[in-house]
């Protein structure tokens, strides 16, 4: 029989009458006495992101994090403020930022989470470029499944997974955080999707029926991770590098997806390919993303077959013809029949000029 996620379904604060409601409903009122500021780690769209303690009675002090809200913002930036509380207050999975609560009842208004020591996973990744084993890389490509397969179980759909949206702690955790885009499925319109007003959408993150017909789904979030599991095996290189985004929709429009980056295992690139189905029913769904992954973790020797560099005037001295091979496999490849290369090699045709007298 069917297994129920024993999570609940997620309730979008958008459909509450009074936006207040939800946010006493979901979270927990800290009284401002209880928190010291010590410094400013980051800006955020309402404010600073600051680092401090947060001592609660009867517990331990804890470091937190804590998001302000800029003196004279309006009440609209209020409440889209306090939504992303709204939203956080109603998840609990080790792969999802966890809020310890808000301060609404004096100013400035806070929202305060869990302190994750290593920051955003970007930045962290940029920092340490090289610094870690490829089983720590997958380690962390499985707790953003993870998390992200607790939220599409809640259903609810995140539109603005990326890097820059996940945070690491001290022991190299990953969790989903940055929830300020974000929308629940709408149960009455057909496949789940989501259509919105046409906000800004990361182009390099987002699936083609997302930027096309802006339906976000779990599938389109599938997306979203495969670039995600891109830029943790890059040390969080920018998708598709300097292109602009309209080259990258046309490409990606015409079948054009991103290498491997350097030192990938062939098993890792296939699975970001699978989440780059155009189709997005043929996109696995995060819980097989998350086998995949242990599977891989448990069997470490799966991973020590590294997918083939894509020479682009890749001109190796040592061997000559490597720029003929390159050629042959670039054709190849452009016509996706790469598959077919080393029977081209066994048949001699490792030039162009050899190839041209088939047709
Ligand atoms: C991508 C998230 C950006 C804002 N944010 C948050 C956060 C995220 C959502 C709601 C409230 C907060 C305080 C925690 N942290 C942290 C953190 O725990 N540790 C950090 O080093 N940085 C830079 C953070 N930046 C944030």
């Amino acid at each position: 029989g069917s297994v129920h996620s024993s999570v609940r379904t997620y309730v979008d604060p958008h459909t509450y009458e009074d936006p207040n409601q939800a946010v006493r409903e979901f979270t927990r009122e800290i009284d401002a006495c209880h928190i010291t500021i010590e410094s400013v780690i980051g800006g955020g769209e309402f404010g600073d992101v600051c680092k401090g303690k947060l001592r609660m009675p009867g517990r331990l002090e804890m470091t937190v994090a804590i998001k302000t809200l800029k003196p004279g913002a309006t009440e609209k930036n209020r409440l889209d403020f306090l939504t992303e509380a709204s939203i956080m207050g109603q998840f609990d999975d080790p792969n999802v930022i966890f809020l310890e609560g808000v301060v609404t009842k004096s100013n400035p208004i806070m929202i305060v989470t869990e302190y994750m020591a290593n920051g955003s996973l970007d930045t962290f990744l940029r920092n340490n470029d090289g610094k870690f084993t490829i089983i720590q890389l997958v380690g962390m490509m499985r707790g953003v499944a993870s998390g992200m397969k607790y939220l599409s179980e809640m259903g609810f759909v995140h539109r603005d997974l990326a890097a820059r949206n996940i945070l690491v702690n001290e022991s190299l955790v990953c969790k989903v955080a940055d929830f300020g885009l974000s929308r629940e499925i709408e149960s009455d319109t057909t496949d789940g999707a989501y259509t919105t007003t046409g906000g800004k959408i990361p182009v390099r993150w987002t699936a083609p029926e997302a930027i096309a017909f802006r339906k976000f789904t779990s599938a389109s979030d599938v997306w979203s991770y495969g670039v995600v599991m891109w830029e943790i095996v890059s040390y969080g290189e920018r998708p598709y590098y300097n292109w602009s985004n309209q080259d990258v929709i046309k490409a990606v429009e015409k079948g054009y997806r991103l290498p491997p980056p350097m030192d990938c295992p062939e098993a890792i690139h296939q699975l970001m390919l699978d989440c780059w189905q155009k189709e997005r029913s043929h996109r696995p769904k995060l819980t097989q993303i998350v086998k995949t992954l242990d599977k891989l973790i448990r069997a470490p020797e799966l991973l020590r077959k590294l997918a083939k560099p894509r020479p682009h005037n890749f001109i190796d001295p040592s061997t000559p013809d490597m720029t003929s091979l390159s050629s042959v496999e670039d054709w190849l490849v452009s016509i996706k029949m790469d598959k077919y290369l080393n029977l081209f090699l066994a048949a001699g045709m490792s030039n162009m000029d050899q190839v041209r007298h088939l047709t």
